[in-house]
């Protein structure tokens, strides 16, 4: 195996490694990937083409960004125990981004999934 495969199979491991720390130590994501995850299976169902890819994916973005939170959250925690104003604007940023991508997810479920699937079960 070349010293480059072995480099991706290794940051592959990382990656996994970090999704299932996020998971075991925090509630948000757990709850997030919850959501994330019925949201992105209900759209890929009841949708079709590119409207099922694009609603999916915009579900599947709230975990991402879910996980870019927590990354920050744990950055700022290392890197600090003191208040510090920047400290406190990273976090509430990276939060603000959660929730953003999380409303915009929810107001496209509203709008076009939920219809479409009282439309299917009707
Ligand atoms: N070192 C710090 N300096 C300034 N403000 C901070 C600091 N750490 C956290 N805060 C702020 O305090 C509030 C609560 O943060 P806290 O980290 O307790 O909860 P959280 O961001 O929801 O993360 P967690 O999931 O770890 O509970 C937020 O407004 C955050 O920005």
């Amino acid at each position: 195996m070349t010293k480059t495969v072995k480099g991706v199979i290794k940051g592959i491991g990382f990656a996994v490694e970090g999704f299932l720390g996020a998971f075991r130590e925090d509630v948000h994501f757990r709850i997030n990937l919850a959501l994330s995850l019925t949201g992105t299976a209900v759209s890929l169902a009841v949708l079709n083409g590119c409207t099922a890819i694009l609603v999916g994916f915009i579900n599947f973005s709230v975990l991402v960004v879910e996980l870019l939170n927590t990354a920050v959250e744990r950055a700022v925690d290392t890197a600090t125990s003191e208040f510090k104003p920047s400290a406190k604007l990273a976090k509430d940023a990276a939060a603000a981004a959660v929730l953003s991508v999380g409303l915009f997810a929810l107001t496209v479920d509203l709008t076009v999934v939920l219809p479409e699937l009282i439309r299917r079960l009707s």
